[in-house]
């Protein structure tokens, strides 16, 4: 699926939403993350990001804007889309733009990102996100090929601390390198506030998940402000 430069700077200051259900979970199922992306389209988010095939798919059919796909396979080292043949199958189903482990970590298939990149360039047409942990991950995915970069990673993979709230840090050292393409923002962004806060220290587009579409969590929350019910 192609889109255009036009409509990828469309984003520009725009809210992402991430519909995801672990495995699991009762609202796993690709018909209720479609739903929950349309519901976030009509508070508006102007793109969806959506793991699994499925619900790539269904989400596809349910919401006009552009769809950010995934795979994750495991959850331990290099589990988001991890390999070529994820990210072709990511594309391959609908996604617009294939978001996949950026960081400088080795793949499982023993393939370089630049490589994984290209590939899916050449053979779906799909746009890439490279999902960082640190700055010299983000460098290196930029340098790689990447159409944007996240901070999806930060607190994931040891380079960087798991701050409670976002990596404000590291998105403003992203955005101090001037890379070519556009930095999102990504990772335990939970409050209006922080979403602000993201693009204020340089993102180009905020992806907020657990926040909106998690209600095991968000639900959470409350119950422990409440002393956890305990
Ligand atoms: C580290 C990892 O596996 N992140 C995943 C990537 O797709 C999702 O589990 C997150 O929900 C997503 O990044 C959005 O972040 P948050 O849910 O914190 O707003």
């Amino acid at each position: 699926m192609l889109l255009s430069k036009e409509q990828l700077e469309a984003l520009r200051g725009q809210l992402v939403v991430s519909a995801q259900a672990y495995p699991g979970e009762p609202m796993r199922h690709p018909q209720t993350m479609a739903q929950m992306a349309a519901s976030a389209v009509i508070g508006g988010a102007a793109a969806i990001r959506v793991q699994g095939l499925a619900d790539i798919q269904f989400t596809r059919s349910a919401v006009e804007v552009p769809v950010i796909g995934l795979f994750k396979d495991g959850h331990e080292g290099v589990f988001i889309t991890p390999t070529v043949h994820h990210a072709l199958a990511v594309a391959q189903s609908g996604a617009h733009i294939v978001a996949l482990d950026g960081t400088r970590r080795e793949r499982p298939d023993g393939k370089s990102l630049a490589q994984t990149i290209k590939a899916v360039h050449e053979l779906s047409g799909a746009l890439v996100m490279a999902d960082c942990g640190s700055l010299d991950d983000a460098l290196a995915a930029a340098e790689a090929g990447a159409d944007l970069v996240g901070t999806t990673l930060a607190g994931y993979t040891g380079e960087r601390p798991k701050t409670d709230g976002p990596d404000l840090e590291l998105l403003e050292q992203i955005a101090a390198a001037g890379l070519e393409c556009p930095l999102v923002a990504e990772g335990r962004i939970h409050t209006p506030a922080q979403a602000r806060l993201a693009l204020e220290a340089g993102a180009f587009a905020v992806v907020v998940g657990t926040a909106i579409t998690h209600p095991a969590t968000i639900t959470s929350w409350f119950s422990d402000a409440l002393g956890g019910g305990s």
